[in-house]
């Protein structure tokens, strides 16, 4: 069977994990990798990773000119780098590719030009590309219909070093209508790789909806998923959760 062919932006924290994921799938054939400088240049990411096969040859951000995506073609870019990265997404679009963006914090203007490419090709954006959180996300907003009463607060926990407020909790707020000054709590302490939780709080009993990635592993699963869900699809835009509640929608048991 013919490979899906898998392009990455990002070398980091987790684009690496990420091309790690691609690599162990037979399905994939991980066909380049960006990253920011001029590191590892050329080499290949399977061999900085461990295999004994070349796959994923790492170029700079700067090789990327108005052909490098005609002339190396790939069914899907995944977006593990920064915000910075989106600007390069048109050339992507045009050249036939789908974009599965998994930057977690964007300003409006970005958001805005992910919006405007789906008239040309497939673009899923998802801050949190793990199936976990989009099934928590849609259970959280059946539950806010069944009890429209209940206090909700989201307390959101990642790593040290993560200086921006979680784009997954603010898309929760958004999603159950939250100002997110004051229902999203943040905590940064240790590795935490990443763990949300929504509490519904009601006079007599109190529900939490918890979802922890306990390996960024998870994200290279999430993101495997979102490629295969956007094969043959019509170009638009598409988000996780929207595939998610779709599948709600199709195996909810009927009583
Ligand atoms: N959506 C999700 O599920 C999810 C999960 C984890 C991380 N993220 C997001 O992914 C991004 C990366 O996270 P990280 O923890 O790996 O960070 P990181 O800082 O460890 O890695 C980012 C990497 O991207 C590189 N980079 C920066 N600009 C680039 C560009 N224009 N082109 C190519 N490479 C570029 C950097 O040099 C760095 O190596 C963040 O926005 C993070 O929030 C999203
Ligand atoms: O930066 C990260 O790592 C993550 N960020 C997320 C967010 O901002 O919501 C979620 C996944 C991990």
């Amino acid at each position: 069977m013919k490979k899906i062919r898998v392009g990455i932006f990002g070398f980091g924290k987790t684009g690496k994990v990420i091309a790690n994921e691609f690599l162990n799938d037979s399905q994939f054939a991980l066909t380049w990798v960006v990253r920011k400088g001029y590191a590892d240049h050329h080499k290949y990411a399977s061999r900085l990773l461990g295999y004994e096969f070349d796959a994923g040859k790492i170029f700079s951000i700067e090789d990327v000119d108005n052909d490098f995506f005609r002339e190396r073609p790939v069914d899907a870019l995944v977006d593990f780098s920064d915000s910075s990265g989106v600007y390069l997404y048109k050339k992507a679009a045009e050249a036939g590719i789908s974009i599965v963006s998994a930057i977690s914090k964007y300003e409006q203007e970005e958001i805005d030009l992910i919006k405007s490419l789906a008239k040309y090709n497939r673009v899923l954006y998802s801050p949190n590309i793990t199936l976990g959180i989009n099934v928590l996300m849609v259970a959280a907003q059946i539950l806010q219909k069944i009890a429209p009463h209940a206090d909700i607060e989201i307390v959101e926990e990642h790593f040290k070093g993560k200086r921006e407020v979680s784009g997954t909790a603010k898309r929760i707020a958004n999603l159950l209508g939250l100002n997110e000054e004051e229902h999203l709590n943040s905590i940064r302490v240790g590795g935490i790789v990443g763990r949300h939780e929504i509490i519904f709080g009601m006079p007599n009993q109190t529900i939490r909806l918890q979802h922890e990635s306990i390996n960024r592993a998870a994200f290279g699963q999430g993101a495997i998923f979102a490629v295969k869900c956007l094969i043959g699809q019509p170009p638009g835009l598409y988000t996780m959760e929207t595939i998610i509640a779709e599948m709600f929608r199709q195996n909810i048991p009927v009583y």
